[in-house]
């Protein structure tokens, strides 16, 4: 695979680690999503993972993932960013999420969205 291939370990400064499988020959890649918080009540699960990257050969690719929180939350994240390496050759991916909690009326909507960023490097 080329010099992007997400697949594999990461572990993020969260603690959350995740498993990425190879990409399709159009960029789409599944995985699991392992949180290690949550501020959901009930005990955390690994959850799957969707996305869709680029191919570049320069190792640099974009990239968008959605986990969909299994039982224990009814939330949704997505991920955007990019791979880079670091000056030492780390890779790491740089990204920005957005955490989307279901709330229980439009009035409410306004409180639902969570906006965050996190780099994930190789476990
Ligand atoms: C641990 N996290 C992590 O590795 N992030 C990049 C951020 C964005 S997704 C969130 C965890 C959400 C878990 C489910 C829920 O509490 O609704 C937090």
């Amino acid at each position: 695979r080329g010099k992007c291939n997400l697949a594999g370990w990461w572990q993020n400064e969260l603690g959350s680690e995740m498993l990425v499988f190879n990409a399709n020959s159009k960029g789409n890649f599944s995985g699991e999503y392992y949180t290690a918080v949550s501020s959901a009540q009930k005990p955390i699960e690994t959850s799957p993972l969707r996305g869709s990257q680029h191919l570049d050969e320069d190792g640099k690719c974009t990239f968008g993932f959605t986990v969909n929180w299994s039982k224990f939350s009814d939330s949704t994240t997505v991920f955007v960013g990019q791979r880079f390496e670091d000056h030492r050759g780390q890779e790491v991916l740089k990204t920005g999420w957005l955490l989307r909690h279901k709330v229980n009326s439009l009035h409410d909507d306004w409180q639902a969205t969570r906006v965050g960023t996190n780099i994930f490097t190789r476990l």
